[in-house]
């Protein structure tokens, strides 16, 4: 008997799937909504399983109706920040349209507990680090503007109807389940840690690292790795909140921790015992130079504190999905 059930969109995906598996273990059922665009049906095996579209209301609609959630975490989303650049169309369909058609269906039967995956890519470029929850957010590519409405329409909800929401920023996921359940997969792989592992194991022939001219320590770029079980329970965490009454907020999801793009390959040849062979090439457009989150308020809102974000163990984590043995 499960104490309760939430409807996980997205529970195919990376982030979904590591949450799903972690909601299960809590006793709570997830009930994944999932189109199989870029999610893995083998990795929905928490709970039940509804393949749909965000975008059909009317079958959202009659899944809630039959599974009677208490809440909703919305991760189903188009999420590569280059390819927004090159189909907006798509990013506003799917991630605005979609929350939309969403938060509709949730109005329509009644849930009030949304809990948002947003992004760190909605402050765009900060002028001022560590980035807190009261920087401005200016995102420069469509994937963060189109986070930034999804933001903008949960506060406009909850101000209307009766919605509570917490919207949580994620700053870079990486890792895998450290039970070895779940690994990182997307298709293309874009993401720096994924594509490390993968020139260390030989499968292909080198990582590019985009930038050595950045004003930062070693020049390459410095972002705050926050590891995907982490990510999770800080899913649990912000449900928990809503359903003892707790308040709308936006939280960012960081270490407040930023490492360089070298210093992330050094890890991995410590761990691995393989080096990362790499090529240099310039700039990719749209990065900033330098992400890090203060991950202060998520502390103090939902006491979230991550266990597995150190480097050796995203590394340790996420290296054996790539074929990589790690030192003991
Ligand atoms: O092959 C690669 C991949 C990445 N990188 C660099 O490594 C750093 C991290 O890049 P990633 O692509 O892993 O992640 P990003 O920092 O671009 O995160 C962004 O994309 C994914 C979204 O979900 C995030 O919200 C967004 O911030 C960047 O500086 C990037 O230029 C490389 O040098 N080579």
């Amino acid at each position: 008997m499960v104490a309760s059930r939430i409807l996980v969109t997205g529970g195919a995906g990376y982030i979904g799937s590591h949450t799903a598996k972690l909601l299960r273990l809590e006793g709570i059922e997830p009930v994944v909504y999932d189109n199989l665009t870029t999610g893995n049906r083998s990795a929905v095996r928490w709970g039940p399983f509804v393949q749909g579209d965000i975008l059909d209301g009317r079958h959202l609609i009659e899944v809630i109706e039959a599974h009677q959630p208490d809440a909703v975490i919305h991760f189903a989303a188009s999420a590569y920040v280059g390819e927004s650049v090159a189909d907006p169309a798509k990013y506003y369909n799917n991630n605005v349209r979609g929350t939309l058609s969403l938060l509709d269906a949730c109005r329509q039967t009644g849930v009030d507990k949304v809990i948002f995956s947003s992004s760190c890519a909605t402050y765009g470029v900060p002028a001022v680090l560590p980035i807190d929850e009261a920087t401005p957010q200016a995102p420069i590519n469509p994937y963060g503007k189109t986070k930034l409405v999804a933001e903008h329409m949960l506060a406009d909800y909850a101000a209307a109807f009766a919605l509570n929401y917490v919207s949580l920023r994620y700053f870079n996921a990486c890792g895998a389940d450290p039970e070895g359940d779940l690994g990182e997969w997307h298709d293309p792989e874009t993401h720096l840690i994924p594509r490390a592992l993968m020139a260390a194991a030989g499968r292909i022939p080198h990582l590019e690292i985009f930038g050595e001219d950045y004003d930062t320590p070693d020049g390459t770029c410095v972002r705050d790795y926050i590891h995907v079980a982490d990510l999770a329970s800080a899913h649990v965490l912000a449900y928990r909140h809503l359903a003892k009454g707790g308040g709308n907020v936006a939280l960012n999801l960081g270490t407040g921790r930023g490492f360089s793009i070298k210093e992330v390959l050094r890890t991995i040849g410590e761990i691995t015992g393989h080096d990362v062979p790499v090529v240099f090439r310039r700039r990719r457009a749209g990065d900033p130079p330098a992400l890090y989150a203060d991950a202060g308020l998520a502390c103090r809102t939902l006491g979230f504190l991550p266990r597995y974000s150190d480097l050796e163990t995203i590394v340790r984590t996420a290296a054996p999905f790539f074929g990589l043995e790690v030192r003991s």
